[in-house]
Protein backbone atom coordinates (compact mmCIF):
# COMPACT_ATOMS: atom_id res chain seq x y z
CA UNK A 1 0.00 0.00 0.00
CA UNK A 2 1.44 3.28 -0.88
CA UNK A 3 1.53 5.93 1.68
CA UNK A 4 0.16 9.68 0.07
CA UNK A 5 1.29 11.95 3.13
CA UNK A 6 4.61 10.75 5.48
CA UNK A 7 5.82 13.43 7.90
CA UNK A 8 9.11 12.51 9.38
CA UNK A 9 10.08 14.22 13.44
CA UNK A 10 8.32 17.18 12.08
CA UNK A 11 8.26 20.27 14.32
CA UNK A 12 7.02 23.25 13.29
CA UNK A 13 7.98 26.39 15.66
CA UNK A 14 6.72 30.45 14.84
CA UNK A 15 7.56 33.17 17.36
CA UNK A 16 9.19 31.19 19.35
CA UNK A 17 6.25 29.02 19.63
CA UNK A 18 6.52 25.17 19.07
CA UNK A 19 2.88 24.48 17.26
CA UNK A 20 4.06 21.22 16.17
CA UNK A 21 6.98 19.06 18.05
CA UNK A 22 8.62 15.34 16.84
CA UNK A 23 5.38 14.77 14.53
CA UNK A 24 5.66 11.64 12.48
CA UNK A 25 3.01 10.19 10.87
CA UNK A 26 1.74 8.32 7.78
CA UNK A 27 -1.45 8.17 5.92
CA UNK A 28 -1.92 5.31 3.34
CA UNK A 29 -4.15 5.69 -0.06
CA UNK A 30 -7.29 4.07 1.67
CA UNK A 31 -7.14 5.33 5.05
CA UNK A 32 -9.85 8.13 6.35
CA UNK A 33 -7.91 9.61 9.14
CA UNK A 34 -9.34 12.44 11.56
CA UNK A 35 -7.71 14.41 14.00
CA UNK A 36 -9.08 15.66 16.61
CA UNK A 37 -7.77 17.87 19.68
CA UNK A 38 -8.32 20.69 21.51
CA UNK A 39 -8.47 24.58 20.70
CA UNK A 40 -4.73 25.15 19.65
CA UNK A 41 -3.55 21.62 19.55
CA UNK A 42 -2.00 22.19 15.93
CA UNK A 43 -4.66 20.67 14.07
CA UNK A 44 -4.78 22.98 11.44
CA UNK A 45 -0.87 23.70 11.18
CA UNK A 46 -0.64 19.59 10.45
CA UNK A 47 -3.60 20.60 7.32
CA UNK A 48 -0.80 23.23 6.16
CA UNK A 49 1.92 21.16 5.93
CA UNK A 50 -0.40 18.21 4.47
CA UNK A 51 -1.49 21.07 1.64
CA UNK A 52 2.00 22.20 1.08
CA UNK A 53 1.04 25.65 2.38
CA UNK A 54 3.78 25.56 4.51
CA UNK A 55 7.46 23.98 5.31
CA UNK A 56 8.19 22.22 8.79
CA UNK A 57 10.87 23.85 10.88
CA UNK A 58 12.63 20.77 10.85
CA UNK A 59 12.26 17.07 9.87
CA UNK A 60 10.36 16.40 6.33
CA UNK A 61 7.25 16.39 5.06
CA UNK A 62 6.25 14.13 1.84
CA UNK A 63 2.98 14.28 -0.07
CA UNK A 64 2.04 12.01 -2.73
CA UNK A 65 5.87 11.16 -3.25
CA UNK A 66 6.76 14.55 -3.29
CA UNK A 67 9.79 16.25 -0.58
CA UNK A 68 7.60 19.68 0.05
CA UNK A 69 10.42 22.48 -0.53
CA UNK A 70 11.68 21.03 -3.54
CA UNK A 71 9.03 20.72 -5.80
CA UNK A 72 6.35 22.84 -7.46
CA UNK A 73 3.59 23.58 -4.97
CA UNK A 74 1.40 24.89 -7.69
CA UNK A 75 1.73 21.77 -9.44
CA UNK A 76 1.59 19.29 -6.26
CA UNK A 77 -1.93 21.32 -4.84
CA UNK A 78 -3.96 20.65 -8.33
CA UNK A 79 -3.71 17.08 -6.87
CA UNK A 80 -4.57 17.82 -3.42
CA UNK A 81 -8.13 18.81 -2.42
CA UNK A 82 -7.95 21.17 0.74
CA UNK A 83 -11.78 22.76 1.94
CA UNK A 84 -10.84 24.84 4.73
CA UNK A 85 -12.07 28.21 6.04
CA UNK A 86 -8.75 30.19 5.68
CA UNK A 87 -9.12 29.28 1.80
CA UNK A 88 -13.06 30.42 1.87
CA UNK A 89 -12.03 33.74 3.33
CA UNK A 90 -10.16 33.96 0.06
CA UNK A 91 -12.87 33.62 -2.14
CA UNK A 92 -14.76 36.93 -3.52
CA UNK A 93 -18.11 37.21 -2.32
CA UNK A 94 -19.74 38.17 -5.32
CA UNK A 95 -18.27 34.69 -6.84
CA UNK A 96 -20.71 32.56 -8.34
CA UNK A 97 -20.56 29.24 -6.81
CA UNK A 98 -20.71 27.20 -9.96
CA UNK A 99 -17.17 29.24 -10.75
CA UNK A 100 -16.13 28.96 -6.74
CA UNK A 101 -16.16 25.29 -7.55
CA UNK A 102 -14.44 25.05 -11.51
CA UNK A 103 -11.67 27.51 -10.52
CA UNK A 104 -10.24 24.83 -8.58
CA UNK A 105 -9.07 23.14 -12.25
CA UNK A 106 -6.31 26.30 -11.79
CA UNK A 107 -6.01 26.24 -8.22
CA UNK A 108 -7.09 30.17 -7.87
CA UNK A 109 -9.98 31.49 -5.52
CA UNK A 110 -11.32 33.72 -8.43
CA UNK A 111 -12.40 33.60 -12.15
CA UNK A 112 -10.33 35.56 -14.14
CA UNK A 113 -8.73 34.96 -17.89
CA UNK A 114 -8.36 31.25 -17.49
CA UNK A 115 -9.51 28.83 -20.03
CA UNK A 116 -11.72 26.52 -19.03
CA UNK A 117 -12.78 23.21 -21.30
CA UNK A 118 -15.80 21.03 -21.49
CA UNK A 119 -14.49 18.14 -19.65
CA UNK A 120 -14.21 20.77 -16.82
CA UNK A 121 -17.54 22.16 -17.16
CA UNK A 122 -18.96 18.82 -17.30
CA UNK A 123 -17.10 17.62 -14.06
CA UNK A 124 -18.42 20.94 -12.35
CA UNK A 125 -21.59 20.02 -13.40
CA UNK A 126 -21.48 16.37 -11.78
CA UNK A 127 -19.16 17.15 -8.75
CA UNK A 128 -22.01 20.07 -8.13
CA UNK A 129 -25.24 17.35 -8.79
CA UNK A 130 -23.49 15.20 -5.96
CA UNK A 131 -22.85 17.62 -3.49
CA UNK A 132 -26.77 19.30 -3.86
CA UNK A 133 -25.61 22.34 -5.10
CA UNK A 134 -26.69 22.57 -8.55
CA UNK A 135 -29.83 24.88 -8.11
CA UNK A 136 -27.12 26.88 -6.19
CA UNK A 137 -24.75 27.43 -9.19
CA UNK A 138 -25.68 30.76 -9.81
CA UNK A 139 -25.89 32.60 -6.41
CA UNK A 140 -22.95 34.49 -5.09
CA UNK A 141 -21.16 32.79 -2.43
CA UNK A 142 -21.40 35.11 -0.12
CA UNK A 143 -25.38 35.15 0.28
CA UNK A 144 -24.67 31.67 0.83
CA UNK A 145 -25.55 30.04 4.77
CA UNK A 146 -22.55 28.39 6.32
CA UNK A 147 -24.11 24.77 6.07
CA UNK A 148 -24.04 25.53 2.31
CA UNK A 149 -20.39 27.07 2.08
CA UNK A 150 -18.74 24.22 3.93
CA UNK A 151 -21.09 22.15 0.47
CA UNK A 152 -19.20 24.72 -1.65
CA UNK A 153 -15.86 24.32 -0.44
CA UNK A 154 -16.35 20.56 -0.68
CA UNK A 155 -17.34 20.30 -3.30
CA UNK A 156 -14.44 22.83 -4.40
CA UNK A 157 -12.01 20.11 -3.29
CA UNK A 158 -13.47 17.24 -5.05
CA UNK A 159 -13.64 18.74 -8.25
CA UNK A 160 -10.19 18.74 -9.58
CA UNK A 161 -10.17 14.33 -8.46
CA UNK A 162 -7.69 14.69 -5.85
CA UNK A 163 -5.47 11.85 -4.67
CA UNK A 164 -5.45 13.49 -1.27
CA UNK A 165 -8.29 15.12 0.07
CA UNK A 166 -7.79 17.87 3.51
CA UNK A 167 -10.87 18.79 5.14
CA UNK A 168 -10.75 21.34 8.44
CA UNK A 169 -13.78 21.34 10.25
CA UNK A 170 -16.35 20.49 7.83
CA UNK A 171 -19.03 20.21 10.03
CA UNK A 172 -17.95 23.28 12.22
CA UNK A 173 -20.56 25.34 13.17
CA UNK A 174 -23.49 23.68 11.17
CA UNK A 175 -26.91 22.90 12.83
CA UNK A 176 -27.95 19.17 13.70
CA UNK A 177 -29.86 18.77 10.18
CA UNK A 178 -26.98 19.97 8.01
CA UNK A 179 -24.72 18.35 10.25
CA UNK A 180 -25.87 15.03 10.07
CA UNK A 181 -26.74 15.21 6.46
CA UNK A 182 -23.09 16.57 5.51
CA UNK A 183 -21.88 13.74 7.85
CA UNK A 184 -23.99 11.62 5.46
CA UNK A 185 -22.44 12.60 2.36
CA UNK A 186 -18.96 12.23 3.36
CA UNK A 187 -19.38 8.40 4.48
CA UNK A 188 -20.84 8.44 1.22
CA UNK A 189 -18.11 10.03 -0.50
CA UNK A 190 -14.86 8.01 1.80
CA UNK A 191 -17.01 4.85 1.35
CA UNK A 192 -16.28 4.82 -3.02
CA UNK A 193 -13.69 2.37 -3.65
CA UNK A 194 -12.11 5.30 -5.89
CA UNK A 195 -12.46 7.98 -3.40
CA UNK A 196 -8.84 8.93 -2.02
CA UNK A 197 -7.25 9.14 1.42
CA UNK A 198 -8.65 11.81 3.69
CA UNK A 199 -7.22 13.74 5.93
CA UNK A 200 -10.91 15.38 8.58
CA UNK A 201 -9.94 18.04 11.30
CA UNK A 202 -12.70 18.60 14.11
CA UNK A 203 -13.11 18.95 17.40
CA UNK A 204 -16.13 16.50 18.23
CA UNK A 205 -16.33 12.72 18.33
CA UNK A 206 -19.50 13.18 16.90
CA UNK A 207 -18.50 14.05 13.94
CA UNK A 208 -16.63 11.18 12.83
CA UNK A 209 -18.06 9.85 9.56
CA UNK A 210 -18.81 6.06 9.89
CA UNK A 211 -16.29 4.40 7.34
CA UNK A 212 -13.31 6.55 9.11
CA UNK A 213 -10.43 3.85 9.57
CA UNK A 214 -8.02 6.08 11.47
CA UNK A 215 -7.32 8.49 14.42
CA UNK A 216 -4.89 11.16 15.73
CA UNK A 217 -5.41 12.80 19.22
CA UNK A 218 -3.53 15.79 19.26
CA UNK A 219 -2.11 17.98 22.29
CA UNK A 220 -0.09 20.62 22.52
CA UNK A 221 1.40 19.67 19.18
CA UNK A 222 2.11 16.24 20.40
CA UNK A 223 0.65 13.28 19.04
CA UNK A 224 -1.02 11.68 22.19
CA UNK A 225 -2.43 8.47 20.26
CA UNK A 226 -2.93 7.65 16.73
CA UNK A 227 -4.13 4.32 14.78
CA UNK A 228 -7.46 2.55 13.78
CA UNK A 229 -10.51 4.13 15.58
CA UNK A 230 -11.66 1.78 18.01
CA UNK A 231 -8.34 1.29 19.12
CA UNK A 232 -7.60 4.81 19.79
CA UNK A 233 -11.01 6.00 21.40
CA UNK A 234 -10.70 5.03 24.83
CA UNK A 235 -11.75 7.00 28.15
CA UNK A 236 -8.26 7.13 29.10
CA UNK A 237 -6.83 8.50 25.39
CA UNK A 238 -9.79 11.30 25.31
CA UNK A 239 -9.04 12.23 28.92
CA UNK A 240 -5.38 12.81 28.78
CA UNK A 241 -6.09 14.52 25.39
CA UNK A 242 -8.63 16.79 26.28
CA UNK A 243 -7.60 16.64 30.17
CA UNK A 244 -11.12 16.44 31.26
CA UNK A 245 -12.07 12.98 32.72
CA UNK A 246 -14.44 11.20 29.26
CA UNK A 247 -16.26 8.43 28.72
CA UNK A 248 -16.80 7.55 24.89
CA UNK A 249 -19.56 4.94 23.32
CA UNK A 250 -19.92 4.18 20.32
CA UNK A 251 -23.11 2.87 18.38
CA UNK A 252 -24.47 1.62 14.61
CA UNK A 253 -20.52 3.15 13.76
CA UNK A 254 -21.24 6.77 15.04
CA UNK A 255 -19.32 7.57 18.41
CA UNK A 256 -20.00 10.13 21.32
CA UNK A 257 -18.31 11.12 24.27
CA UNK A 258 -18.80 13.17 27.87
CA UNK A 259 -17.76 14.40 30.63
CA UNK A 260 -17.61 11.65 33.45
CA UNK A 261 -20.80 13.04 35.78
CA UNK A 262 -19.03 15.38 38.54
CA UNK A 263 -15.85 15.47 37.69
CA UNK A 264 -16.08 18.61 35.91
CA UNK A 265 -16.71 21.43 38.56
CA UNK A 266 -13.53 23.20 38.96
N1 LIG B 1 2.34 32.64 13.23
C1 LIG B 1 2.13 32.18 14.46
N2 LIG B 1 2.88 32.64 15.51
C2 LIG B 1 2.68 32.17 16.75
N3 LIG B 1 1.77 31.22 17.06
C3 LIG B 1 0.99 30.75 16.06
C4 LIG B 1 1.13 31.18 14.71
N4 LIG B 1 0.24 30.51 13.95
C5 LIG B 1 -0.43 29.69 14.79
N5 LIG B 1 0.00 29.84 16.05
C6 LIG B 1 -0.47 29.12 17.26
O1 LIG B 1 -0.28 27.75 17.01
C7 LIG B 1 -1.23 26.99 17.76
C8 LIG B 1 -1.85 25.95 16.87
O2 LIG B 1 -2.70 26.55 15.90
P1 LIG B 1 -3.66 25.68 14.98
O3 LIG B 1 -4.53 26.64 14.23
O4 LIG B 1 -2.87 24.71 14.21
O5 LIG B 1 -4.50 24.90 16.09
P2 LIG B 1 -5.86 24.08 15.95
O6 LIG B 1 -5.66 22.81 16.69
O7 LIG B 1 -6.27 23.97 14.53
O8 LIG B 1 -6.82 25.04 16.75
P3 LIG B 1 -8.42 25.27 16.64
O9 LIG B 1 -9.07 23.99 17.05
O10 LIG B 1 -8.67 26.35 17.65
O11 LIG B 1 -8.74 25.69 15.24
C9 LIG B 1 -2.21 28.02 18.34
O12 LIG B 1 -1.90 28.23 19.69
C10 LIG B 1 -1.95 29.27 17.53
O13 LIG B 1 -2.20 30.44 18.30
Amino acid sequence: MASVLELSDVSYVRNGNRILDSISWTVDETDRWVILGSNGAGKSTILQLASASTHPSSGTVDVLGERVGRVDVFELRTRIGLAATGLARRVPPHERVGDVVLTAAYAVTGRWNERYDSLDLERAAEVMEAWDLTQLSTRSFGTLSDGERKRVQIARAVMTDPELMLLDEPAGSLDLGSRESLLESLEDYASSALAPAIVMVTHHVEEIPPGFTHVMLLAEGRIQAAGPVAEVLTDANLTSTFGVPLQVAQEDGRWRARAKRGTTAR
